[in-house]
């Protein structure tokens, strides 16, 4: 399947020169976001993952299925404010903006094998935030798996090395 049929491309959204990958356009079509979400996981099996932890709000709608794909948790990592318990938290630059992210304290145990999932790797930002915070909860970042990466921009570099980065779409 070519899954960069099912992107939609929006130009000058949202502020002008960006060119907006919008996923929503696969995600209504249910054999390509199935076929999408068992290609990422064919990427990732080998790697013995624990769980799997993904930012708020395009990296729950990749990484919840991808971890019921895979047999593991979800974790997800929230916009601040929006977590009940104590968390650990980051603030980051993202390709328009900023934001901040936060986790549970008690949401990846030491030790266990993590693999990051997002909808679309652009300056790394995102996460490169969310690696430091489960590293900051004892997490080994074994992955990091993205539908779509933006390769004009140097996200992969932001992401720093020891870990696998696996994308399905490149621009
Ligand atoms: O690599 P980066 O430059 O960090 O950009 C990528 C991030 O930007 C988007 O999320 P956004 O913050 O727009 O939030 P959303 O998922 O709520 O739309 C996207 O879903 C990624 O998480
Ligand atoms: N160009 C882009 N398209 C969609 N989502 C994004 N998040 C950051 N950059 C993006």
């Amino acid at each position: 399947m070519n899954f960069k049929d099912y992107i939609r491309v929006i130009h000058d959204y949202p502020q002008p020169g960006i060119r907006f990958k919008d996923i929503t356009t696969l995600l209504q079509n249910g054999p390509a976001y199935r076929a999408a979400i068992e290609a990422m996981k064919a990427a990732v099996e080998h790697l013995e993952i624990d769980v799997v932890a993904g930012p708020e709000a395009r990296g729950f709608v990749i990484g919840a299925p991808l971890a019921i794909s895979l047999g593991v948790g979800f974790v997800p990592v929230r916009k601040p404010g929006k977590l009940p318990f104590e968390t650990v938290q980051a603030s980051y630059d993202l390709e328009y903006g900023n934001d901040s992210l936060a986790i549970h304290k008690d949401a990846i145990k030491p030790g266990q094998r993590v693999l990051i999932a997002d909808d679309l790797l652009a300056t790394g930002g995102t996460i490169a935030t969310t690696i430091n915070l489960i590293r900051q909860l004892g997490g080994e970042v074994v992955g990091t798996s993205f539908l779509i990466e933006l390769g004009y921009l140097p996200g992969r570099e932001k992401l720093g090395s020891g870990f696998e980065i696996n994308s399905l779409i490149t621009y």
